[in-house]
């Protein structure tokens, strides 16, 4: 048991207290996997042998982004740890984070998906690269970007200047743009958001509240924090519908569609442990990708540790489906070798 079931895992403390993780460690021994936490700080080869390697890295992982020497270090130990024992299962693989944490690249991956044949869609976006306003203005245009659209941190994760963001609703306060940045045409969707929460082949979605319906004006700049917008109980102003859009009709949306969602996603960032947020277009019905988060809080997903160990078990499973196979290959050739041999 001691080395082909066992995991070691690295969250930070905030997040091992929102998520319950003793429930996590209760199931993990009923199953007979022995689990620890990764200590970053000591070597980690002392700390070995393990197979399944499960972390929440992503705090660590942006501040390694932003040059910070500690972070950095912290990482690379990882990373060299988990080349020099291939054998280890990575929930999720580092440089598959790293992927999703910088927007322009995730929205490019979902843009890429083919997804569209569906009626779901990511809205165009473009990268925000200067103060120039005919830069701009030609950046927008060439990624046909309309107005209002939200400016979002290149960076998608790992602080809380990440979560910052703002509607421009016009050319004359495009100086607001907090460049660098992802620029994004904004969708009226009604208020409502759904986040799926994906692990490894099981999903579910839960409806959050959301941004209310703009449109393009003269209006003044709006700054948010996007932790204010859609957490579960989250009572803004700016998630309030005007009276001219109460009596639009919402739009229940479809298991199945979620589902397709779900499962490209997942095989695009080659993660198990995602949550993408969706709205439903008012004026067409398309389902807009606006956001993938790495391991996201799975607030309300049913029987959440079984459904992790179960994705872990069929890791490990497949692993060592993989490995047996790779023996048996080694049978034949080992035969047509002797066979070569011997004559
Ligand atoms: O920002 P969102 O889309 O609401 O999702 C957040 C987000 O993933 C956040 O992570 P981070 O950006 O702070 O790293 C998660 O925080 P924790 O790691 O503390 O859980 C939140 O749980 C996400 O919220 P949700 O689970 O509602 O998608
Ligand atoms: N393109 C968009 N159109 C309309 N609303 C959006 C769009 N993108 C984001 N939002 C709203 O803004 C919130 C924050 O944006 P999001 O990209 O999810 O940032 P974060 O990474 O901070 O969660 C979303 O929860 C949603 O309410
Ligand atoms: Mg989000």
């Amino acid at each position: 048991m001691y080395s082909s079931n066992r995991i070691a895992y690295w969250m930070s403390d905030k997040k091992l207290q929102k998520i319950n993780w003793k429930e996590f460690e209760k199931i993990c021994i009923k199953y007979n996997f022995e689990i620890f936490k990764l200590d970053l700080n000591k070597s980690l080869e002392s700390q070995g042998p393990f197979n399944v390697f499960l972390h929440k890295l992503t705090d660590i992982i942006a501040l390694e982004n932003q040059g910070d020497p500690k972070s950095s270090h912290i990482i690379k130990a990882v990373e060299c740890y988990i080349s020099e024992h291939p054998s280890i299962i990575v929930i999720d693989p580092i440089p598959n984070v790293r992927r999703l944490l910088a927007r322009y690249q995730c929205y490019s991956i979902i843009h890429a998906t083919g997804l569209h044949k569906y009626g779901i869609f990511t809205p165009n976006f473009c990268e925000i690269t200067s103060y120039d306003k005919e830069k701009t203005i030609q950046q927008l245009k060439d990624a046909n970007v309309r107005y209002p659209f939200i400016c979002k941190p290149l960076l998608g994760h790992g602080s809380k200047k990440a979560h910052e963001m703002c509607i421009i609703f016009n050319e004359k306060y495009l100086k607001d743009c907090r460049a660098p940045c992802v620029a994004q045409t904004f969708i009226n969707h009604n208020a409502i958001l759904y986040k799926i929460f994906v692990i490894g082949q099981q999903f579910y979605f839960v409806e959050r509240p959301s941004l209310k319906n703009f449109y393009e004006s003269d209006r003044k700049t709006i700054c948010f924090a996007s932790s204010d917008i859609s957490r579960a109980n989250s009572q803004s102003s700016l998630s309030v519908l005007d009276p001219e859009d109460i009596s639009v009709q919402e739009i229940k949306p479809n298991p199945k569609i979620l589902q397709k969602i779900a499962e490209t996603l997942r095989l695009a960032f080659e993660m198990d442990l995602i949550g993408i947020d969706v709205v439903i277009e008012n004026s067409t019905g398309k389902y807009g990708i606006v956001d993938v988060n790495a391991y996201p809080g799975y607030d309300g997903f049913p029987n959440l540790y079984d459904a992790l160990l179960q994705c872990i078990i069929s890791k490990v499973n497949n692993k060592n489906q993989i490995t047996d196979c790779m023996i048996s290959n080694d049978n034949p050739s080992n035969i047509v070798l002797n066979h070569l041999n011997n004559t």
